[in-house]
C-alpha cells in the first residue's frame, strides 16, 4: 500500500529546502502580484480517495491549463474536423512563438500553444450560443463546482498587454484561419485563461482524462477515443519547449500555466495538481515540476 500522504509531506519538506530560483510571470501585471512562495498539491485517486498538502485550496489563475479544457469542448463539438485547422505536433518552441505560424501558413503546430488555443477559441465562438457562459458551465460541470469563475481583472490585465497574442490572432486572420473578429476571439481567450481554480478543483476537472471520458460522478463527457487523443497532445505538447523534459522527469500527460499551476494524470489511476507560482525560463512552475518528479519517482506511478 502506497502511503500517499507521507509522500506528499516528504515532497513538501524536500522542496521547502530548495532555493526557488523561479520568478512569477510579470508580463501580465495582475499575475506579478502573487506571492511566489506558495506551494500546494492535491492528489485525486481514481478510487475516490484524496490527499493534499500545503496551499492546495487557494485559487489561482489557471492560464494555459484552460487550453486542454477548451480543446476538449471544441473536440466534443466538431470532432475530427478540428484537425484541419490545428495540427498535433510538438512545436519545440515557446508558447508564444510566432514565426512557425507564418512558415506553416497559419496552421498552428498544436492546440496547446497560444496560436493553437486562439484557433480553438474561434471554434468555440462559432459553435456555442453564449460562448463565455457555456464554456464556464462546461468547466463547472467537469469539476462539479459552480463556484468556479472568470477573473475579469486578470483578463483585462492580459488584454492591455496582449500584443503578442494580438499578433498571433492577426496572423491567423490573415491566413483565413480565424472566422470571428480578432477582438472577440481574444476576449474569449483572455477570459478562459483568467479562470480561477485551486489544485483540488483542477484534479476534479481533469478526472475525465484519467477515466476514459467519465467525470468523478461517472457521467460521460467525452468518448474514450477522444480522451486518448487529448492525453497524447498533453504528453507531447503540454509543456512547450520543455515537453521532452517533463516526459523525461515526470512521465505523465499534463499541462502547465503561467499562473504557476500544473495538472497531470496517470490514466486509470490518478490526477494530480500542483501550484507554485514562480516559473522557470520556459514558463513552467519551477517547484511544481520538481514536486511531480519526486511524486512519480517515489510512487513509481508514471506511464513508463
Ligand atoms: N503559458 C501560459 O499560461 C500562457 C497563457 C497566457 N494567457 C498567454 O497567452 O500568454
Amino acid at each position: 500500500m502506497v502511503e500517499y500522504q507521507d509522500i506528499l509531506n516528504e515532497i513538501h519538506d524536500t522542496l521547502s529546502k530548495v532555493k526557488n530560483t523561479g520568478e512569477v510571470a510579470n508580463y501580465i501585471p495582475e499575475l506579478a502580484k502573487v506571492d511566489k512562495n506558495h506551494l500546494g498539491i492535491h492528489l485525486q485517486l481514481i478510487t475516490g480517495e484524496n490527499f493534499a498538502m500545503g496551499d492546495s485550496q487557494e485559487k489561482f489563475s489557471i492560464q494555459s491549463i484552460s487550453k486542454v479544457l477548451s480543446l476538449a469542448k471544441a473536440f466534443q463539438l466538431i470532432g475530427t474536423s478540428l484537425w484541419g485547422r490545428v495540427d498535433v505536433e510538438p512545436s519545440g518552441n515557446p508558447f508564444n512563438h510566432l514565426s512557425l505560424l507564418e512558415l506553416e501558413n497559419g496552421i498552428p503546430r498544436n492546440p496547446l500553444i497560444n496560436a493553437g488555443a486562439i484557433v480553438i477559441a474561434d471554434v468555440l465562438l462559432s459553435n456555442l450560443k453564449n460562448p463565455k457562459e457555456d464554456f464556464l458551465n462546461f468547466v463547472r460541470e467537469l469539476s462539479h463546482d459552480d463556484s468556479i469563475e472568470y477573473n475579469n481583472a486578470i483578463a483585462e490585465s492580459e488584454r492591455v498587454t496582449g500584443f503578442n497574442n494580438y499578433a498571433a490572432a492577426n496572423l491567423l486572420k490573415s491566413f483565413g484561419n480565424l472566422h470571428n473578429e480578432v477582438e472577440d476571439v481574444l476576449d474569449f481567450y483572455f477570459h478562459q485563461c483568467s479562470i480561477m481554480m485551486n489544485c483540488q478543483q483542477l484534479t476534479n476537472a481533469f478526472f475525465v482524462f484519467a477515466n476514459k471520458g467519465k467525470c468523478l460522478k461517472n457521467i460521460r463527457h467525452l468518448s474514450a477515443n477522444k480522451v486518448k487523443r487529448i492525453n497524447a497532445i498533453m504528453l507531447t505538447c503540454g509543456f512547450y519547449d520543455e515537453a521532452g523534459e517533463f516526459a523525461f522527469e515526470v512521465g505523465l500527460p499534463g499541462k502547465s500555466g503561467v499562473g504557476g499551476g500544473i495538472v497531470a494524470l496517470l490514466p486509470h489511476c490518478y490526477t494530480i495538481a500542483t501550484w507554485a507560482p514562480a516559473l522557470n525560463p520556459q514558463g513552467n512552475s519551477y517547484l511544481g515540476m520538481k514536486a511531480l518528479e519526486h511524486f512519480t519517482t517515489k510512487t513509481d506511478l508514471s506511464i513508463f
